[in-house]
């Protein structure tokens, strides 16, 4: 997340999924909200009205401060604005930049060395970062050799698996042990729209001057520059620069710079001056340190049965195991139900399903449509013939065939009959959905489900 904006998408996708609010409710006061800035742990909302701002604020305030303790890891108050008022413009005096450094300091203050749970997934990555983060303490600002083989230092992986985090915390170590040095962390997509805009505003000077000027350089999600030929020209330029004068640069990529298809090749050999280091998933054992890290942080008490089924759960992505304890604390505070096992399985499934829609399968297609039906999936595969389980089979040989693909002989294995029999019921249901328009909601109803979950 790099602004403000793609924090309250997270908040808005947060509001819609909790039961806490009717689609109506959402729809009428929250998806109308726009996000403007968060200063001092304050988040600025605008809305169109005095009287939207009371409703949402006495109704819904808790649900934000929620859905941003759930998506930022840390409290919030809520502040909602009325577009076009006076207000508004007094806190929008202060310039646009400051709204994502204060965001991002505030994430920063947590992005360090010490919050970083080493183990076999990351410990050269962790390694490499510190001996960067450290290359001017011994020798007062004259690089040694030894350092020049980190120079550029690429950290790549799958995302969530701590790359922004090392790269935040040699930053965060560096303005703590020589402020005098600058430093500039952006994105790839972000040096994109900066070199875009000095162009149209004929402003490219300024732009080489202030990423020239860097000691350290630092662009997280490299990747996004490739294929895009102004904008590898005009970082080859920066990073020869600022590597020729001995300035630290760090990247990172969600692949091997190797397999980043349209670098350029010039580019790519530069990067083959220092070391390329990967991420990967974590161990079980690092999994549970990193959940009892991030539960202390929030002063959040977790039983150690608790903390092992989010680290047996949740397997590949660091972000999802501190989503999962982020909502635990959110519900403890809201709900003030203490963290349960229970608990942190619902949160698991909720957080999965967010990431990976669950598959289409027959079960679940045999289960949807037996709830739909008030019978059993045994009904559905038996040779019962009341009216509603063979209305039921009728169905569920449908959305085999149209939701599933499957051929008309592999439903007539699954359901025990044979497959001529599987095409008339098909054909059956077809022809009864173009004229019964009750049934059509009922089977895009199932429908919907087997997608949504
Ligand atoms: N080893 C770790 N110890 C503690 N926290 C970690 C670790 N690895 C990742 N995290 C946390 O997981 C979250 C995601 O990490 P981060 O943003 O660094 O991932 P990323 O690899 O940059 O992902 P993306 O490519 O999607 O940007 C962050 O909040 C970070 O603090």
């Amino acid at each position: 997340m790099d602004s403000f904006n793609d924090v309250f998408q997270e908040v808005l996708k947060y509001c819609r999924n909790c039961k806490s609010i009717s689609e109506p409710g959402y729809n009428k006061w929250i998806k109308i909200l726009e996000p403007m800035k968060l200063e001092n742990n304050v988040a600025y909302l605008l809305t169109d009205s005095d009287f939207s701002r009371d409703i949402t604020m006495n109704a819904y305030e808790n649900l934000l401060k929620e859905a941003f303790l759930n998506t930022l890891g840390f409290e919030v108050d809520i502040k909602i604005l009325v577009k076009d008022k006076e207000e508004v413009n007094e806190t929008e005096e202060k310039d646009i930049e400051v709204k994502v450094a204060d965001f991002s300091d505030e994430e920063n203050n947590n992005l360090t060395f010490d919050n970083f749970i080493k183990g076999k997934s990351n410990d050269l990555a962790y390694a490499f970062s510190t001996a960067v983060a450290h290359k001017y303490d011994e020798d007062q600002k004259t690089p040694s050799n030894t350092n020049t083989i980190f120079n550029p230092l690429i950290i790549y992986g799958d995302s969530g698996l701590g790359k922004t985090h090392l790269m935040k915390a040699i930053e965060h170590e560096v303005k703590k042990n020589h402020p005098e040095l600058k430093i500039i962390y952006t994105t790839g997509e972000s040096f994109i729209n900066q070199l875009v805009k000095a162009i149209e505003s004929k402003e490219t000077n300024k732009f080489h001057d202030k990423y020239r000027n860097a000691d350290y350089l630092m662009v997280d999600d490299i990747q996004t520059i490739a294929g895009k030929e102004r904008m590898q020209e005009e970082f080859f330029h920066t990073f020869n620069d600022l590597y020729n004068a001995g300035k630290q640069i760090v990247l990172t990529s969600d692949i091997a710079p190797s397999k980043i298809s349209k670098l350029q090749n010039r580019i790519l050999t530069r990067f083959s001056l220092g070391v390329q280091v990967d991420v990967t998933p974590p161990d079980f054992e690092t999994r549970m340190a990193i959940v009892k890290k991030k539960a202390d942080m929030l002063d959040l008490q977790l039983s150690d049965n608790v903390v092992r089924i989010i680290a047996e759960k949740i397997k590949t992505n660091i972000r999802q195991l501190e989503g999962t304890v982020n909502k635990i604390k959110a519900l403890t505070i809201y709900t003030n139900e203490s963290p349960s096992i229970s608990m942190a399985q619902r949160i698991i499934k909720e957080i999965i399903i967010e990431n990976h829609p669950a598959e289409i399968t027959v079960d679940r297609i045999l289960q949807e449509v037996a709830a739909a039906f008030d019978v059993t999936a045994d009904d559905i595969k038996s040779t019962n013939r009341r009216a509603n389980v063979s209305l039921a089979r009728k169905i569920a040989i449908y959305l085999f065939k149209d939701v599933k693909g499957m051929t008309f002989i592999q439903i007539g294995n699954e359901l025990n009959k044979n497959h001529s029999t599987m095409t008339i019921h098909y054909q059956d249901v077809v022809k009864n959905l173009k004229e019964n328009k009750q049934l059509k909601d009922t089977v895009d109803d199932i429908i919907k489900n087997l997608k949504d979950n």
